[in-house]
């Protein structure tokens, strides 16, 4: 099998909130999975279940509070400066709201000249003016209608995928895509889409942040399910979305349109199997209930029958 290019090992982030930060919100537990080179990974889950966090934790953007995130084996969690800039020629982010990233007094083609100036500042104006090329044309943008441009003359899906080339140039092996098609219209959707899954089959490992099932089904070959902070199930994409086991699972394919709205408290109907729950505590920890896939239940982790 493909070495994992990352893997999270039993990582988890609490955040301090309330008055004087005296309250604790564990927003992301105990969650381990990898990306292998070539892969896409879709992180599925509703409005605040820790999908962006986990994102942002991959990329250094916040700090784990506990666990390992390794990118090639090294951990990241503790880069500092240098090793850190080392780890962004490697590691890039997209996320969201593509206009957010442009600052909207420069031309949009500025975000591709600060890699240069950052990373490659001996690399001559020629050697340059063909990279970025290349660049470009593996993103599908024509170069005359994109730079030279402005954030606000170009289309949420140009801009997205101008951030997209702006990765590339940096010879990226991880692309860290955060609800990349949310924003985008319904014709740029497919064409982003389609540009990912190009970037998986140069080998780049990409991480598919969605609340929208549909998507992460339609791209990735694994899929993770994440719920309040834990994964509920995770597997191959065939597995997970054909035979879904955990009721969390089920209820999201059951009804999609639940996924855009925040969670709440109200306890999930468990069906035929009591032991999904994520128990204050901690846990159920994943049984393995089939070759590569792999369901929340602390009574398949004992070894017993699910119910
Ligand atoms: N900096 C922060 N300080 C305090 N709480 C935070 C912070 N960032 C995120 N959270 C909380 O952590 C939880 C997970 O948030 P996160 O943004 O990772 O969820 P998400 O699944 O990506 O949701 P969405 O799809 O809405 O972005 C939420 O309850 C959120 O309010």
């Amino acid at each position: 099998m493909t070495p994992a290019v990352v893997r999270l090992d039993r990582v988890s982030k609490r955040f301090r909130v309330g008055a004087f930060g005296r309250q604790e919100l564990l927003a992301v537990r105990d969650v381990s999975f990898e990306l292998r080179a070539g892969e896409v990974v879709s992180l599925i889950g509703e409005s605040g279940s820790g999908k962006s966090t986990i994102g942002r934790m991959i990329l250094r953007l916040t700090a784990a509070s506990s666990g390992t995130i390794t990118f090639d084996g090294t951990d990241v969690t503790g880069l500092r400066r240098g090793a850190l800039k080392e780890y962004y020629r490697r590691a890039q982010g997209v996320f969201q709201d593509p206009f957010s990233t442009y600052n909207p007094v420069f031309k949009a083609d500025r975000v591709l000249a600060m890699i240069r100036w950052s990373y490659f500042p001996d690399v001559g104006e020629q050697a340059w003016r063909q990279r970025v090329e290349d660049a470009l044309a593996a993103v599908n943008l024509n170069p005359e209608l994109v730079l030279d441009k402005y954030p606000h003359q170009l289309s949420g899906g140009q801009l997205q995928r101008l951030l997209i080339a702006r990765a590339l140039l940096l010879d990226i092996k991880l692309l860290v895509a955060d609800e990349v098609i949310s924003m985008l219209d319904a014709s740029t959707r497919i064409d982003v889409l389609n540009l990912l899954a190009d970037l998986k089959e140069r080998g780049l490992a990409v991480l598919f942040i969605t609340h929208d099932l549909s998507l992460g089904n339609y791209l990735a070959d694994q899929t993770v399910i994440l719920r309040r902070g834990s994964i509920v199930e995770r597997g191959a994409t065939t597995a997970v979305f054909g035979d879904p086991l955990h009721p969390y699972t089920r209820t999201l394919l059951a009804s999609v349109p639940r996924l855009g709205s925040k969670w709440t408290d109200e306890p999930l109907d468990p069906g035929p199997c009591r032991y999904h729950e994520v128990h204050p505590e901690g846990g159920p920890p994943l049984a393995e209930v089939a070759e590569d896939h792999f369901v929340a239940c602390f009574r398949l982790h004992e070894g017993r029958k699910c119910g």
